[in-house]
């Protein structure tokens, strides 16, 4: 478990302790606003008597990327409630500059939109990633290529047109660890994206390994509770500089009310990644000792996420949790399972997703503030349910709720 002295920057980026800049970053200037909430900027647009001026600012946004003094002009530009967020998760992660956007896959788009735009249409990946990451860049859907490899093959893999070399660690939905040092060194003078939406910068801050780009998923641990969709990237401001060019003219903002929802879950970040995490720690010893698990994936880092595969149904596990949501997404205070096979990875080729050990019995747990008992005793009467698969009596609409609890269903829960 990290201390605050063991989280002490090794770049000068970062001047305070990781969880007190997770509660006071974005927020310096509110007291001599004499505020103590960040306050929510709702406009689209901007009044200004002075077009001339307006025009000079546009000008120079153009052309450089660079945030404008004074407001915004139009929230396609920018937002001040936004912009909080993003100087928070900057210092949090040890970067220049943050740019948030409207989803981690809107995220992940303008960066590789500001590559390609560089006639750098080439991308090194390394599986498993996200299965929509996966396919962004399989499918070619904005004009890029993709070679994927292993870690140890990324530096032979490196061609004249690469623009970008893409991790995940630990890596959707497998949890499997690449050494991100290791992997920057492959890279040479090629940028290193590191999606980190498993981790969080409370567990790994990549571009003190060598990254230039972090990628987050912001709806996930960022937001918290699972009522806010957002991504953003960390990064140095010259590349910050582009994405915001992109940005604004794709269009992919994040809603000022998710700025601000954001920025309010980076304030407990710290505390519920490390609570989520000793849970997760727990509950992966215990479905490694049980008997009716094939294997577990827990990372060497840690954190709240736990793979397992199972002897069997893994839609039977599914469909009987009953304090455990079983849902897509991650990262929130409430726990939630998924089957990767089917959701989260549905939309990569089989011979693909069986390849980078994304196989039919793996589910992905993402371990919340529940209590681990009350976790262990769903996870152990969803593993034993002889309920019926779903399917099974979808022809029979009488049915009610009631009588699909498991017959092993703790009372009470
Ligand atoms: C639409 S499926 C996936 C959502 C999210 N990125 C996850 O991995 O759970």
């Amino acid at each position: 478990m990290d201390t605050e002295a063991s989280m002490a920057p090794s770049t000068t980026t970062r001047s305070r302790a990781l969880a007190t800049e997770a509660v006071h970053a974005g927020r310096d200037d509110l007291a001599a606003l004499g505020l103590h909430a960040p306050p929510i900027d709702l406009s689209t647009t901007y009044p200004s008597y002075d077009s001339r001026g307006e025009a000079e600012r546009i000008d120079s946004f153009a052309a450089t990327g660079a945030r404008l003094d004074g407001p915004p002009v139009y929230a396609r530009l920018d937002n001040p409630t936004t912009a909080r967020f993003e100087t928070a998760l900057a210092r949090l992660e040890g970067t220049a500059s943050a740019v948030a956007f409207a989803s981690g896959m809107a995220a992940l788009t303008a960066v590789l939109l500001v590559r390609a735009s560089m006639g750098l249409r080439h991308v090194v990946a390394v599986r498993p990633l996200y299965g929509c990451s996966d396919h962004l860049l399989g499918a070619g859907l904005l004009g890029t290529e993709v070679t994927w490899t292993d870690p140890a093959g990324i530096a032979d893999a490196i061609r004249p047109d690469t623009g970008l070399v893409m991790v995940e660690t630990p890596a959707n939905p497998t949890l499997a660890e690449v050494d991100i040092r290791s992997v920057a060194h492959s890279c040479g003078s090629v940028p290193l994206l590191v999606d980190n939406t498993f981790a969080t910068p409370v567990l790994q801050r990549p571009v003190e390994h060598g990254a230039r780009i972090v990628l987050h998923s912001a709806t996930k641990y960022l937001g918290g509770h699972g009522d806010v969709m957002g991504g953003v990237v960390a990064c140095d401001e010259e590349f910050a500089a582009r994405l915001r060019q992109v940005r604004f003219a794709t269009g992919g903002v994040l809603h000022p009310m998710a700025g601000y929802l954001l920025l309010r879950g980076l304030a407990t970040l710290p505390v519920r990644v490390r609570a989520a995490s000793a849970s997760a720690a727990e509950l992966s010893r215990r479905l490694a000792a049980d008997p009716r698990i094939a294997r577990v994936h827990y990372p060497e880092l840690g954190g709240a996420m736990v793979s397992f595969e199972i002897f069997g149904d893994p839609h039977r596990v599914i469909a009987a949790v009953r304090l455990i949501t079983p849902a897509v997404s991650l990262g929130s205070v409430d726990s939630l399972i998924q089957h990767p096979a089917s959701i989260s990875h549905r939309i990569v080729d089989e011979g693909d997703r069986q390849a980078s050990g994304v196989g039919d019995r793996l589910l992905r747990m993402s371990v919340g503030l529940e209590d681990v008992e009350d976790l262990w005793a769903d996870l152990c009467q969803a593993l034993s349910s002889e309920e019926p698969l779903r399917q099974d009596f979808s022809d029979s609409p009488a049915r009610t709720a009631a009588e699909t609890v498991p017959k092993s269903r703790p009372a009470g829960r």
